[in-house]
């Protein structure tokens, strides 16, 4: 595993890396940074035509309803005739793009399912070009990864990077962290085996005296509302009422989790929010982009809860998708409570696309909206 987490490293800067499996080796390099030049020498180094491995997602919203026989993960396109790298960019991600003519699309091998896998993981654009070796070729691979020049990984543990860290969380540090909402607060950092990303347990009041069910908020990073108040969204306000309700509840834990842009990364969802100024919706604007409309999940979450010996929890939030995995991963909600932001001009849209699209639990509160015209997500309700 160790060799695909250093792979991810290189993906990040923009490099190739070579994918190992039964049927061969497979030159993988991410879209993202790909130019001319690149693009030249991979074709080059592998001694055959590369192609374009695409998510489901981005698939669909080029148009294409294509399936391959093991499901909807994806699609390959040789670019035989395509040798300009910015035309691979516009197919990877452009709202616009349809295809190129004649496109047949293939489905993936391994290898091509590991190199998107790979690019969610290092939360790069889920777009990269791909090529099989040619076996004339063998001597020089190999000695590219002597020099220590390529990395070679095997494709099936790297298709598996996105869930290698399940139960091998380490509790890292932690201290006493008093806040305006809540003065007796301590913070435990957990970080994932692999070194990429880090979780909070932010842990209000003492545990002794906490209820049974544990009032639990489960809050997704957003560093553009949690840290500078962005219009946007709710999450800022989210974040210190969810702090305060726990509060009032008589202590609790909210679990601040590195699942920036529902898993997307800031880079994405800064591409993305760009996209929605054209006038695409949160979900749509993420599909472009071969993300489908939620990439988080929350087994981490549930690791930190058994680690801290919580297992009946009240839950504070409107997210359908965060009380059906606690359910599914043996936390018992007892009940849940819907969290609340303000409601402003630029986050309305956003909201009633969650609402609408997403199945959020926000109906009653934007209808409140309608028709009072009042401008607070004030009141806590519970459902
Ligand atoms: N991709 C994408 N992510 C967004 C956008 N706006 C906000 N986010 C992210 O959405 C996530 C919101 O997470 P949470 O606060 O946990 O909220 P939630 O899933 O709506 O669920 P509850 O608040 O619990 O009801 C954060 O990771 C934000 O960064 C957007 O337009 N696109
Ligand atoms: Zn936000």
């Amino acid at each position: 595993m160790r060799q695909v987490e250093r792979a991810i490293f290189d993906i990040r800067r923009g490099l190739p890396v070579l994918l190992r499996d039964e049927a061969g080796d497979t030159l993988v390099h991410p879209i993202e940074g790909i130019g001319d030049e690149q693009l030249r020498k991979l074709t080059q180094t592998a001694g055959c035509t590369p192609g374009l491995v695409l998510t489901a997602h981005r698939l669909a919203a080029m148009g294409h309803n294509f399936n391959d026989d093991r499901g909807t993960r994806g699609g390959r396109l040789r670019i035989e005739g395509v040798s300009d790298s910015d035309t691979l960019t516009l197919l990877a991600a452009s709202r616009y793009a349809r295809g190129v003519d004649g496109d047949t699309w293939q489905a993936l091998t391994m290898a091509d399912e590991a190199a998107l896998a790979m690019m969610r993981r290092a939360l790069l654009i889920p777009a990269a070009i791909t090529a099989r070796i040619d076996p004339e070729q063998s001597e020089r691979i190999e000695q590219l990864i002597a020099e220590g020049e390529l990395l070679a990984v095997s494709a099936e543990s790297a298709r598996a990077c996105q869930n290698s860290t399940v139960g091998l969380l380490g509790r890292i540090s932690e201290a006493e962290i008093p806040l305006v909402e809540a003065e007796r607060t301590r913070f435990i950092l957990f970080r994932e085996p692999d070194g990429l990303r880090e979780h909070i347990a932010v842990v209000i009041g003492d545990p002794e005296q906490w209820d049974q069910a544990v009032p639990v908020r489960l809050h997704s990073a957003c560093l553009t509302g949690d840290l500078f108040g962005s219009l946007r969204c709710d999450c800022g306000e989210q974040l210190r009422n969810g702090v305060d309700s726990i509060q009032r509840m008589g202590g609790g834990v909210l679990l601040y989790l590195a699942q920036e842009g529902r898993g997307i990364g800031l880079a994405n969802k800064l591409r993305a929010y760009a996209m929605q100024d054209e006038g695409l919706d949160t979900i749509d604007a993420d599909q472009v982009l071969g993300f489908g409309e939620d990439e988080r999940h929350y087994a981490m979450a549930l690791d930190i809860l058994i680690e801290l010996g919580i297992r009946r929890i009240q839950l504070l939030t409107n997210n359908p998708a965060k009380l059906a995995a606690m359910n599914q991963g043996g936390i018992e909600v007892v009940n849940r409570q819907g969290i609340y932001g303000r409601l402003t001009n630029q986050n309305h849209r956003y909201l009633t696309a969650k609402a609408h699209r997403a199945g959020h639990l926000l109906d009653e509160v934007l209808d409140e909206q309608e028709e009072t015209g009042s401008a607070t997500f004030s009141r806590a309700a519970s459902k």
